[in-house]
Order: structure tokens, then sequence, then C-alpha cells
């Protein structure tokens, strides 16, 4: 987030805290007033219960705004009420007992007290968080930093890695200082240079993950470096696709831990606008809602990986309203956290029981709720990804890119632009396979996942068709451009070394390409690059043909 929007965001929060003080003084008059009418005999339960739901927003908002002290007070005086709540629909409430509780319990002299407590503010000191850019550099391919004391031995795994679609830089432990780290997406560094990761001089607290390249693999060692706070390991001799694919488990793991979609619901506007602030301060997406009603349509529209929802919102109850969620089999597996006060945790599991997944007490502290919302989002996320993505390589399934590239084509035909739908195939991979084994294959067709994944744009749809098949389509490009574009993958390509059983060895991609929107059906223009890159191997697979290479006969033929 840029200085600009934290400033606009801690103004944001400034402002709501303001509002928050101005409301909570009106509260606390309200419950001073209620409470000497029940006092004098004037009034009663009705009174009671009115005192008792002011001073529960209280106490589940005031910590949230920095006021922990009042907070506290108001959960105190809210318990002593509840006994007197209760009796209304148990034991008869006698009013002359309620009056004597208020005289007894000093009741309006603590009321008057919770005025002073406005003025007891703590800092909320974590209001704000910088959320993280992606760290690609301009061509989109993730940053690597390698730490080695020696030039040339860096200089090697650079070249190594940036055909796998790495942007690659090097440093000596003692230039660590002086380089700009705010980009790098990942680090190797040496286990005889490792330093604790506390020592690198990151920007912000937000680093990037650290991979070691030890020399043993024993045991103790692997321990003394696992203390030393590094998120991944591999033993020399390095392979080289093999580090690839970690680098970019991890790369991805850390992009996705810490942004997502998250629904807020509270009929508290301060406290709803709050949440909401923090939340996108922290890098996700907010959908604020205010009324419960307009939750449905809500939902539909903006497609939530989590909701965050108050438990008492005037006459709506969010346990109820979370079960009512899940009639829809469209929402049965919608991650649901409850946020309130209540601290009994017989009403915690009642409120889970009916629809609930989890609950957070009242007052959230802002680190509390990032936290949650990261760790639930990124499970939400995991969960969708098995059902939509390829598990070797993490693309869209068979399935789904087909229906990608259906919608792409709507759009282009819609819209009136070029787009290209591209199939591409590993040459000869059968021989991978039965000369190097499955498991080098399997390192092989990740191998291409991930140099698609750096190069292609961020638009572009990247499918796994088939098992060494792929599907891509490529938004507002001309068939021009969508060549020059699936040339460089295939020159990439053929430059990476993997290592086999008796040595090292690289494997080329034939590609075949249609346009897009020149069809009245996208499984036509899929059909048409699948006889272009049939047409590709014919010719001698490594490379690019389009099925406007190709002459009548050719493009009638059926793809092999
Ligand atoms: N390792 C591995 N191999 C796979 C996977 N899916 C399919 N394959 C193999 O991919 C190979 C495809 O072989 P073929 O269709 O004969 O084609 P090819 O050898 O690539 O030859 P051309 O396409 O004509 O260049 C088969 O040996 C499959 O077993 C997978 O997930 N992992």
């Amino acid at each position: 987030m840029s200085d600009e929007k934290t400033a606009d965001v801690l103004r944001k929060l400034d402002v709501l805290k303001t509002r928050f003080r101005e409301k909570a003084s009106g509260d606390i008059n309200l419950i001073e007033l209620m409470a000497m009418d029940a006092a004098a005999g004037r009034g009663g339960q009705e009174e009671v219960r009115r005192a008792y739901q002011v001073l529960h927003r209280l106490a589940g908002s005031a910590g949230t705004f920095g006021f922990r002290a009042l907070g506290e007070e108001a959960r105190a005086l809210e318990l002593v009420l509840k006994p007197y709540l209760e009796s209304e629909t148990g034991a008869p409430g006698d009013l002359s007992e309620i009056h004597e509780m208020l005289l007894n319990e000093n009741f309006i002299g603590r009321v008057r007290g919770l005025e002073s407590l406005l003025a007891v503010e703590e800092s909320e000191g974590e209001a704000t968080e910088t959320p993280k850019d992606s760290n690609t550099d301009s061509a989109g391919q993730p940053e690597v930093l390698i730490i080695e004391p020696e030039q040339t031995s860096g200089e090697y795994l650079a070249n190594l890695l940036v055909p796998h679609g790495f942007s690659v830089q090097c440093a000596t432990p003692r230039e660590l200082f002086s380089k700009d780290l705010s980009r790098i997406s990942v680090v190797l560094i040496r286990d005889d240079v490792l330093i604790a990761q506390e020592q690198i001089p990151w920007p912000s607290q937000d680093r990037p993950p650290i991979i070691c390249i030890g020399s043993s693999d024993a045991f103790d060692e692997r321990y003394r470096i696992a203390a030393l706070g590094v998120d991944g390991f591999v033993s020399e001799p390095v392979d080289v696709p093999v580090l690839a694919d970690y680098m970019e488990r991890l790369i991805n793991e850390k992009m996705e831990f810490g942004s997502g979609r998250v629904m807020v619901i509270d009929d508290d506007p301060e406290l709803l606008e709050r949440y909401s602030l923090i939340l996108e301060g922290g890098g996700f997406e907010v959908r604020r809602v205010s009324s419960p009603a307009t939750v449905l349509s809500a939902l539909s529209e903006f497609r939530p990986d989590i909701i965050l929802m108050d438990v008492q919102m005037g006459n709506f109850n969010g346990t109820t309203l979370a079960r009512m969620l899940r009639f829809d089999p469209e929402w049965v597996g919608l991650h649901i956290i409850f946020l309130s006060s209540e601290e009994d945790s017989e009403f915690q599991f009642d409120a889970l029981s009916q629809g609930g997944d989890d609950f957070l007490t009242k007052p959230v502290s802002d680190r509390i709720l990032l936290q949650a919302a990261r760790v639930r989002c990124y499970r939400a996320r995991q969960l969708d990804k098995l059902a939509s993505r390829d598990s070797l390589t993490g693309l869209l399934k068979h399935s789904l890119a087909k229906s990608e590239v259906g919608k792409e084509h709507g759009r282009c035909q819609r819209l009136d632009y070029p787009s290209v739908v591209a199939m591409l195939d590993l040459d000869h991979f059968k021989q991978v396979n039965d000369r190097h084994g499955h498991r080098v294959g399997d390192l092989v067709i990740k191998g291409l996942a991930n140099l698609l994944r750096h190069r292609l744009r961020k638009t572009d749809v990247i499918g796994r068709y088939g098992g060494e098949e792929f599907i891509v389509a490529l938004p507002n490009c001309t068939l021009e451009n969508a060549r020059r574009s699936m040339e460089a993958v295939c020159e990439q390509m053929s430059k990476i070394e993997f290592s086999g059983s008796d040595g090292t060895f690289s494997v080329t991609l034939s590609v075949g390409m249609a346009p897009l929107e020149d069809y009245e059906k996208p499984e036509d223009a899929i059909e048409a690059a699948d006889r272009a890159l049939y047409a590709r191997k014919a010719a001698g697979r490594n490379g690019v043909t389009s099925i406007n290479d190709l002459d009548w006969a050719q493009k009638e033929s059926e793809p092999g």
C-alpha cells in the first residue's frame, strides 16, 4: 500500500474512533437514565433489558477502537444485569430486587464512571499493514536473489534458473546490505553463509521465503538450519528443476497467504467499517454488508472465501442466518466466522453447531482479525483449488480450462477483439518416461507449467488438458503476438536442463494455435488449434503452427 493510501486509511480510522467516542458517550447517558428510571421504580424490566443490550454492544466494540478498559467495565456491568434478564423468562423478576441490586452494586455510579474510561485509550499499533505487491519483475517473472560468496557459482546457478522463467540476481553476503530487497520473491542462500533471517535487512516485516542450499543432508544440519528460521532446504548437488518447483510452491503459498475475499456482516456501522478497513489494509478484498436481509444477493455477486459475521444484529441472529445460508448447497462449504462478545463456551458451542465454523471473541484486535482471515482464506482457497486445479501442476483442470476458454470466446466475440487459443504438447514425452522414469517425467510437466505461469500474462487462461498436453487462451491478443509469445516459451523450454538417469537432457514443445473469435463455437476453435498442433508434430515438432498456416486440405483433415 502506498504511503498516501496508508495515510488515508489512518485518517478514516481516526474519524471512526471519534464517531465511536461520541456514540459511546450517548450510550452511557442512555444507560444511566434507564438505570435511574428503574431504580426509581419507573419502568422496569424493559429498561433493564435495553440497558443490557447497550452495554453488550459497548463491551463488544470498545476494545476494538482502543478503549479496552471501557469494554471490560461495560462487560462487567452487563454481567451484573444478566441474571435479572433471565428472571423474565424463568423465575419472575421482582422490581424491588432490581431496585435493590442497582443500589447495592453501586450500578449507577459505575455507569457514570464509564464516561471517564472514554479518556483511557490504548494505542492500536497494528492498525494498517502494507499488503504485498506480488514480487515480480516488469515481465511478470518472480525475482530470485542468490546469496553466494563466490560470484561464479552464483552466476552458474542463476543461468540454470533463468530458463524456468525466474529473473535472478546474485549478491555476496556483504552486498546484501546495500541491495534493494523490496521486490525479491524468494532467496537462495548457501548454508555456510546462512545467518538468522532476522539479520537480513528486509525493508518490511514481510520477508520472502528463504531456501537454504546445504552441503550436508544430515539431521543435525537440517535442524540447525530450521532453527535459523528458513522456509526450505535442498541439499547439494542441486537438482535445478526440483529447486525451481520448490521455489514456485513457496512463492505461491506466500502470495496466497494474505489475500482473499472477505464478506463482513455487522449492523454496527463503525465496527463494520473498522473491520473492513483493517482487512483491506492487510491486502484483502472486502464486501461490507450492514443489513442481513441483503446477504443472499451480496453473496452471489461477491462470492467470498470467508464470512465474518456478528451474532447479534438487531432483529437478526447470526447463528440463524448461518443456518439459513446452509440451505443453499452452494454455500454449504463457505467458512463462517462469528464475531461476538459472548465468552460462554456453551453459547459458542451452540453457535458453531448451528452452521458456523469459528468463533472470534470481541473485542477482536487488528492482529487477530487479520491472522484469522489469512488462515481461513488460505484454507478455503486450498480446498477450492483441490476441486478446480490439477494436483501436479496447479493449473486449471481440463473441464474448468475448457469452460474458461468458452467464456473468453463469448467475450472476444461480444467486445470484438482478437483472442487466441493454443494447444501445447511435449515432444516425444513417452521416451522421457521410458528412459528416466515417471517421477522425472512429472518434473518436466511441472517445469512447463511453471514456465507458462511465469511467461504468460495474469489474464491468460492456462490449463492442463491431458497428460502432457496443455491449453492456453490469450485474451485480447493477435495471432502474431501469440506466435511470438509461444515461440519464446518453446525456446525457453528447450533450454531447461533436466537431470535424468544418465545425465542431463532437455525436452521440446509443439504448439498449435487458432484465432478464437473466428469460430462459431469455442470447441471448434480448440479443434482447429489441435489440428494445427498435429500439423506441427508432423512437420518436425519444436515450434508453433497456426491454423492459418495450413492449406485447405490440412485444415480439413482430422487431428491425430
Ligand atoms: N510422467 C508422466 N507421464 C505422463 C503423464 N500423463 C501422461 N504421461 C505420458 O505421456 C506420454 C504421452 O505419449 P504419446 O502420446 O505417445 O506422445 P509423445 O511420446 O509425447 O510423442 P509426440 O506427442 O508425438 O511427440 C505417455 O507415455 C504417458 O504415459 C503424467 O502425469 N506424468
